[in-house]
């Protein structure tokens, strides 16, 4: 369960995973096929086929009822899609019991809310602790998991406090640390800065591109902020429940542009290679 990996070092939009001796090490998430309708007909998702190599910080985005969050649920194994397969880390989720699908999302799954839903009961350290406890693992190494997410998140010395203690930013970078605790294979982030201030706001997103660089952890985040997905690898452009556009290094300014054209086209052409600029260039919150 205490897995920890290294960056992968490998450039961004590189789409080859990394070998070992079987063979290639499968995507952190794979979709093929997957749709979501609801009743009456009404189709959230056409079906969309995906694949998100490990160590990759990949932005969801588009017009309010574009389908971002039906993807994302679907992917993170929160809802049961209508059609097609999901893969996290190489298991296949639609075909899990809930059992097996809980325990799949609380060991191998990280997730940030727009709102960071401490549990306000427990200390900032408890709530970094949870996802280990659920799954019957503390001890002394799940205790040191702990103090060093929360070191790694600047809160190092704030574990006993409440959360209702911390800042929202605060409580936001204790929300990232509980979502890496478990070392899982994926994070799926849903707006996670959307209720923070442009300063806190780049905590937050600075601390999951580090997680992606660092340790080579994979994120998946919704945004319908240009600024937020500028820090990510690729944005993913939906609407209508369609994917209908992807922007490899993207920076706020062209995202802004496609965002605005999603307004009044259904579908968008993304050039895909221009440069982005530096890691703090543009990225100002
Ligand atoms: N439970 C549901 N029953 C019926 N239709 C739904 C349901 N949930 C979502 N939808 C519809 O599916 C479509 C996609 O919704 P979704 O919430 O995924 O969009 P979104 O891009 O995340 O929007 P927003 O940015 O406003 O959160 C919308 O037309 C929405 O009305």
């Amino acid at each position: 369960m205490f897995r920890r990996r290294r960056g992968t070092g490998r450039a961004t939009g590189e789409r080859a995973g990394p070998v070992t001796a079987q063979g290639p090490v499968s995507d952190a998430l794979t979709l093929e096929g997957v749709g979501r309708e609801y009743r009456r007909g009404v189709v959230a998702l056409h079906p969309v086929d995906l694949a998100v190599p490990r160590g990759r910080f990949l932005a969801v985005m588009g017009p309010s009822g574009s389908g971002k969050s039906t993807l994302l649920q679907c992917a993170a194994g929160l809802d049961r899609p209508t059609a097609g397969t999901v893969r996290i880390g190489g298991t296949e989720v639609s075909s899990l019991s809930e059992a097996a699908l809980t325990r799949l999302r609380r060991e191998r799954v990280g997730f940030v809310f727009q709102a960071h839903a401490l549990v306000p009961s427990l200390s900032v350290a408890e709530n970094v602790a949870l996802p280990l406890l659920l799954g019957g693992t503390a001890g002394t190494e799940g205790t040191e998991r702990v103090r060093q997410g929360l070191a790694d998140v600047g809160l190092g010395e704030r574990g006993d406090a409440a959360p209702s203690e911390l800042s929202g930013g605060q409580c936001q970078r204790v929300a990232v640390a509980r979502a890496l605790v478990t070392g899982p294979d994926i994070v799926f982030a849903d707006e996670p800065t959307g209720s923070l201030d442009p300063a806190a706001a780049r905590d937050v997103l600075a601390l999951l591109r580090r997680a992606v660089d660092r340790d080579g952890h994979t994120v998946v985040m919704v945004t319908h902020d240009p600024v937020a997905a500028a820090w990510t690898d690729e944005a993913l452009f939906l609407a209508g429940g369609r994917v209908v556009g992807r922007e490899t290094r993207p920076d706020a300014a062209q995202v802004g542009r496609i965002m605005r054209s999603l307004g009044r086209v259904e579908g968008v052409e993304c050039d895909g290679g221009h440069q982005r600029r530096g890691r703090d260039g543009g990225r100002a919150a």
